[in-house]
């Protein structure tokens, strides 16, 4: 895979149908190029299509309009080149932490010949110390660290974080953060991070895609050309977070960043 990571999303549209079989357009014309290494945020309203694109590039769905490529080939389905993290960190609750991070490469039948990378994930999301605990025993922030841990030891070309730490505190997410970074500066993926964060996205992405309220298109883009590490405080950072902001409020789509916001004024 090294060298070809490629996705594209020409045109995709997405239609549900309600309760009363009336229907839901959560994505309409929607196009993104994301090529190796990069971190592209995903923003907009509740509602307007983030988790829906998730779910097609993981091939959990498929669009009934447009294309869908990932280095050139059709999502057709699921594959493990193709990880997802999820809010709900969906650790099997019988497996120890160490088992969890370790289920994936079982599963693939290659866990003998990559059994030394169990112990190397587990250091790099800080986690030594706990390989023999079950996730009924660690905390949030921990199980989000294995569920992290679980799906970048597969070294898939994508990564799909769908809000993976909005229930954690403020300063274990910061720490989070800084150990998602740290693992995709050493292998690289795609990563495409849903968050309703602004200086999440700014903290962590290389571009953030404003979306619209559904049906979900992109209304705008804000390319983030920091170095990492980030300095939160600094005014670049700040700029970035506010020109966010500013397309947000323009597109009349600010009630769901109401504690944005306050936060900024
Ligand atoms: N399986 C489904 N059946 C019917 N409607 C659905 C289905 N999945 C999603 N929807 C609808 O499609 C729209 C987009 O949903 P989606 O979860 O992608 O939005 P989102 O931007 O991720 O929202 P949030 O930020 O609140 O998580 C919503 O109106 C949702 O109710």
């Amino acid at each position: 895979m090294v060298g070809k990571r490629h996705l594209l999303a020409d045109n995709i549209t997405r239609i549900y149908h309600d309760t009363d079989n009336k229907e839901v357009h959560a994505l309409a014309q929607f196009n993104l190029e994301i090529t190796r290494g990069e971190i592209v945020a995903l923003v907009g309203p509740s509602g307007c299509g983030k988790s829906t694109f998730l779910r097609l590039v993981a091939g959990l769905d498929q669009p009934q309009g447009g294309t869908l490529s990932y280095n050139g080939e059709m999502i057709a389905g699921p594959h493990y080149d193709r990880g997802f993290v999820f809010q709900d960190t969906n650790l099997f609750p019988w497996l120890s932490v160490y088992d969890n991070i370790a289920f994936g490469l079982k599963a693939r039948r290659v866990f003998k010949q990559e059994q030394a990378k169990v112990q190397e994930y587990i250091e790099l999301v800080g986690l030594q110390g706990f390989e023999k605990a079950y996730p009924h025993q660690i905390s949030g922030g921990m199980a989000s660290r294995t569920s992290l841990a679980r799906t970048f030891i597969q070294d898939p070309g994508v990564i799909l974080l769908d809000e993976p730490l909005s229930a954690l505190d403020a300063f274990t997410r910061m720490a989070i953060q800084d150990e998602i970074i740290k693992i995709w500066q050493r292998d690289q993926p795609i990563i495409i991070l849903v968050t309703h964060d602004i200086e999440e996205a700014v903290y962590l992405s290389d571009r953030v895609v404003i979306l619209s309220s559904r049906p979900g298109k992109a209304i705008g883009e804000v390319t983030i050309g920091l170095q990492h590490p980030r300095d939160r405080t600094s005014s670049e950072f700040v700029r970035l977070r506010r020109e966010i902001m500013a397309i947000l409020e323009c597109c009349n789509i600010n009630p769901n960043y109401k504690t944005i916001k306050l936060e900024e004024s």
